[in-house]
């Protein structure tokens, strides 16, 4: 088993490179835009096609019927979005697709593999800065080849902490997110960032660039590679109420330690969404 997830490793750093040479050549022609949830959720035929080059070079390499996937385009069209035993992988094609589309400058491939429901290993291409972060449990975190290791900070004075706006655009959710964004900023912190995807901020965790990145609203897509840089990185993830992240709960703080992780979850206003294995019907 140890060698074949070697060679699922190594396969997965070399797809996240195909797709995202493809992002690149895509970003160069006129992108047509779609919406999905909402006019501000959008939506590229670049993010359609990578994920289907993706999915079919694992299924070429591994063999049809024997890994499960789950897609952030695949579930958009009504594919199921449950976490089995099954060795499975966790793919957002394009994440950060309003960047994508803006030309702004972050955009990043993610593709995690999880087996009995633990993650194995993650990577995410930043294919516009054309950094590749990967990691292996228990083998540490890797940025172009070089391992990376959270900041030492401890002092949340001294931090700079990543949040998101996300795609949901109601008062209620607006108010709490900007009120725990003030909470935060005015503890005081050295600064609020977002590069606006979720796998970028979460390597940015795991260079030490930043000490934390929290949102609610996040998709399992958006975090599951992110989620094995940073614990490799050296780094925590908790759900927003203190508790074991959740991959399906759409929660999550992600910390280069503990006693940051901590202080903010105190200032974290939680606000409800509907679990990425909800019943479609409650979706
Ligand atoms: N409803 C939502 N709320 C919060 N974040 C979301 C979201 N939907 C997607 N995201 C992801 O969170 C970051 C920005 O908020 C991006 O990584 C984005 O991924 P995407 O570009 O793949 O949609
Ligand atoms: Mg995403």
């Amino acid at each position: 088993m140890e060698d074949q997830w070697q060679r699922a490793y190594d396969f997965a750093v070399e797809v996240a490179r195909k797709a995202g040479e493809e992002i690149r050549k895509a970003g160069e022609r006129e992108i047509r835009v779609m919406t999905k949830s909402s006019t501000v959720d959008l939506v590229t035929k670049t993010d359609e096609r990578v994920e289907k080059i993706i999915i079919g070079s694992l299924t070429d390499e591994f063999g049809e019927g024997t890994h499960c996937f789950i897609g952030e385009e695949s579930v958009a069209k009504g594919e199921p979005c449950i976490l089995t035993d099954k060795p499975t992988w966790i793919i957002d094609p394009v994440d950060g697709t309003t960047n994508f589309v803006h030309g702004f400058p972050f955009v990043a491939v993610s593709i995690a593999f999880a087996v009995n429901k633990q993650l194995e290993f993650g990577v995410v291409y930043s294919c516009l800065e054309d950094k590749m972060y990967k990691a292996r449990k228990g083998k540490g975190a890797f940025c172009n080849d070089q391992q990376i290791q959270v900041s030492d900070v401890k002092d949340i004075h001294k931090s700079i902490i990543i949040s998101e706006h996300g795609t949901d655009r109601s008062p209620e959710k607006v108010t709490k997110t900007f009120s725990t964004m003030q909470k935060i900023l005015c503890i005081p912190v050295h600064g609020l960032r977002g590069s606006g995807t979720a796998a970028t901020n979460m390597c940015l965790v795991a260079t030490g660039a930043v000490e934390a990145f929290f949102e609610i609203g996040i998709h399992c897509w958006d975090i599951a590679a992110g989620a094995v840089i940073v614990q490799e990185a050296g780094g925590i993830l908790l759900d927003v109420d203190g508790g074991p992240l959740d991959l399906m709960s759409r929660r999550m703080v992600s910390a280069n330690n503990e006693t940051i992780a901590k202080r903010i979850i105190k200032e974290i206003e939680i606000f409800p969404v509907v679990r990425d294995d909800a019943p479609a019907e409650k979706q």
